[in-house]
């Protein structure tokens, strides 16, 4: 039987790459620094204390990966003294730090062109764009229309949304265009239409995604973002190795966000489960019911989206730390054939200024397939992995990326 499981952990950067300056991200790495905050007891709370402990993950290679990456251990974590999983480092050849970009590479298809970005922190959107969304979708208006984060500004601004019902509209560094509302007084399903009208107007601004942000509470201090949240994706440029095996009749199960960042294109299913348990419950049930041909491609991005933005080290000390406790579980209940990758899609280093993506390396971290344990090196591209994967289904190589599957043994070898 052939299958595979790729498990992105959304943000999971191991340290800078060498076009991080271009981004403002020169010295950035995610690893290293929550390493660092727990070896120094800056991360000790009630969920967690001391230094970094990811046993697990440390077998697959993490810890050896990341070494090579920046040239130190990571701080205050012991690095087990065999390794088990083949380990490697992989930059981004892909214009952008965002988490289509990243994730469309790792699925052989990096991203070439420039997205289009609103750079201005204030005033970020084009008037004619928002007079237009407000016109089609019979707004009384809308809030924001600057840089911000999330958290922040529904405290900020949700009390005047709710009595005013004006929709607040925001960006990042990233190429999105975020519109949160009230799911009980705006209304999700309405929520949900006017961000399919500003992803109909944003065509000629080449935005990568509109993302609905609903949240609910009473007031500043009790508004809570929902897992309604959804994200409205244009297709990636060229088939990526999930569209490439469903169209050679495998299967492509997408957990978690995977189904809306593709797009919806190359799915042949999709589960959702809300916070990073119930994925990796139904990561496990996914691979149970898994027959042949078969991909299992899992998003955790609680990382990336409650811990990394919010810049909590101590929380996403402790979801890495959730995370590597149940490995085993997956690791137990894996063939011999099987082919598991762990990566990410960039970083999101929770030690960083503001609250954006940080240009990083990725960890690959691969058991199975015939794989040995033992480095993987430097990769040139998060496409290394699709490239793998294509090769692992017996499909036509991808047009990026490079494999580092064994090669198969040669007529007349044993
Ligand atoms: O601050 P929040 O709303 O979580 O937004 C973050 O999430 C977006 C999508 O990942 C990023 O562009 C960043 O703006
Ligand atoms: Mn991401
Ligand atoms: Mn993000």
């Amino acid at each position: 039987m052939t299958r595979a499981l790729v498990l992105v952990l959304d943000s999971f950067g191991i340290g800078a790459t060498p076009d991080a300056p271009a981004f403002g991200d020169a010295g950035a790495d995610t690893l290293g620094h929550i390493a660092a905050a727990c070896a120094r007891g800056q991360a000790d709370g009630e969920a967690r204390q001391g230094p970094l402990h990811l046993p697990h993950l440390g077998r697959l290679g993490l810890f050896h990966a990341h070494r090579e990456c920046t040239g130190d251990w990571a701080e205050g974590v012991t690095p087990p003294t065999a390794v088990d999983g083949a380990y490697g480092h992989a930059r981004e050849l892909s214009s952008g730090k965002d988490t289509p970009s990243g994730h469309w590479e790792l699925a052989g298809v990096p991203v070439r062109f420039e997205w289009g970005y609103f750079t201005a922190k204030t005033h970020s959107f084009p008037r004619a764009l928002l007079e237009a969304l407000i016109r089609e979708a019979e707004l009384p208006g809308v809030l924001g229309d600057c840089h911000a984060s999330g958290t922040e500004i529904i405290a900020r601004l949700g009390e005047e949304h709710v009595r005013t019902g004006k929709p607040i509209v925001y960006t990042s560094a990233d190429s999105v265009f975020q519109i949160a509302a009230h799911e009980e007084t705006f209304g999700l399903a309405r929520l949900y239409e006017v961000c399919e009208i500003a992803r109909r107007l944003l065509e000629p601004y080449n935005i990568g995604r509109v993302i609905a942000r609903p949240f609910t509470g009473d007031d500043a201090a009790s508004f809570t973002r929902t897992a309604a949240r959804s994200d409205y994706s244009v297709e990636p440029p060229a088939p990526t190795v999930l569209q490439r095996l469903h169209d050679d009749g495998g299967q492509v199960v997408a957990i978690g966000k995977i189904a809306d960042i593709y797009a919806h294109c190359g799915i042949s299913e999709t589960i959702k489960a809300n916070g990073h348990d119930a994925l990796f419950d139904a990561t496990l049930a996914a691979l149970e019911a898994a027959g042949d041909r078969t991909l299992v491609m899992t998003n955790f991005v609680d990382f990336d989206m409650v811990y990394g933005h919010r810049r909590d080290v101590a929380g996403y000390a402790a979801a890495l730390e959730a995370l590597d406790a149940r490995l085993p579980e997956l690791l137990e209940r894996l063939a011999p054939d099987d082919l598991l990758v762990l990566t990410a899609d960039h970083g999101c280093d929770p030690t960083w200024t503001g609250s954006d993506h940080t240009r990083e390396h990725v960890p690959v971290l691969a058991v199975g397939a015939g794989l040995a344990a033992g480095s993987l090196g430097a990769r040139e591209s998060f496409a290394d992995i699709g490239q793998s994967l294509a090769e692992h289904f017996g499909l036509p190589p991808m047009d990026d990326g490079e494999s580092f599957l064994p090669d198969p043994p040669r007529q007349g070898e044993h």
